[in-house]
């Protein structure tokens, strides 16, 4: 069962979203933690200050965070320091999106809404697979992949650690797509990918 409340982390668009799967699922938000107090503030969070703080608020209550942060790298991060911290780092699952009873999620992923996430897929930790997206059977993900929206991974797709799959990719069934890789925005990926690469167009070359 989830606990009804979390912290958010981070505080801008891609938290917005995560917020609004918060509150449908009827979770409360009962602050956020940023660098700095946000300018604006559109669900009337309260702010709880930096996480990075030894003295950090959130360190001393038993309250799950969410987190609200794009960057894979740092949403990865983040996440390291808030299970050192011996807390629970919550998967938000969107209440629209359609996932088979026999796939597997990471703790601090996020599953936004309309997203299809087929038989036997794996998913990491930290993952965010955005809105729309299909994750088709078989499919593994490793940990602090973003799936943009709209972007399709056939069966047996395996994408490695921090990679991102721009919006309105797809991937052809089979291809292994490497670590700390870029897919751009609407690439065709037939081909496997080695780590580090940046890749567009279709077929998707390494620019
Ligand atoms: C909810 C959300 O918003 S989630 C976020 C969703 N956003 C996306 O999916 C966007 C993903 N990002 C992109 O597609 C970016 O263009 C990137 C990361 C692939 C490349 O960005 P940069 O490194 O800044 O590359 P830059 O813009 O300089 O382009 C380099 C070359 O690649 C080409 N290129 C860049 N992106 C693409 C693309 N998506 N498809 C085809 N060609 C592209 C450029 O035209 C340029 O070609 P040229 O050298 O012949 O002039």
């Amino acid at each position: 069962m989830l606990d009804k409340e979390v912290i958010l982390v981070g505080y801008s668009g891609h938290a917005y979203v995560v917020a609004d799967a918060i509150l449908d699922i009827g979770l409360n938000i009962v602050g956020y933690s940023d660098k700095v107090e946000a300018n604006s503030n559109p669900y009337d969070l309260i702010y709880l200050g930096f996480e990075i703080e030894t003295n950090f608020v959130g360190w001393s209550r038993e309250i799950p965070f969410a987190l609200g942060i794009g960057d894979n790298k740092l949403r990865q991060n983040i996440s390291n320091l808030i299970e050192e911290k011996g807390k629970v780092v919550q998967t938000i699952i969107d209440k629209t999106a359609v996932i088979s009873k026999n796939v597997s999620i990471g703790s601090g992923t996020f599953i936004n809404k309309n997203v299809t996430v087929n038989s036997l897929a794996k998913i990491g930790k930290n993952v965010i697979l955005n809105t729309g997206c299909i994750i088709e059977h078989e499919c593994s993900l490793h940990d602090a992949v973003h799936i943009a929206p709209g972007a399709v991974l056939a069966g047996n797709v395996t994408v490695g650690e921090r990679s991102f799959v721009g919006a309105n990719s797809v991937v052809k069934q089979g291809v292994n797509i490497g670590k700390d890789v870029i897919i751009g925005a609407g690439s065709v990926i037939i081909t496997n990918i080695p780590d580090g690469k940046k890749v567009v167009g279709n077929p998707g070359r390494i620019i």
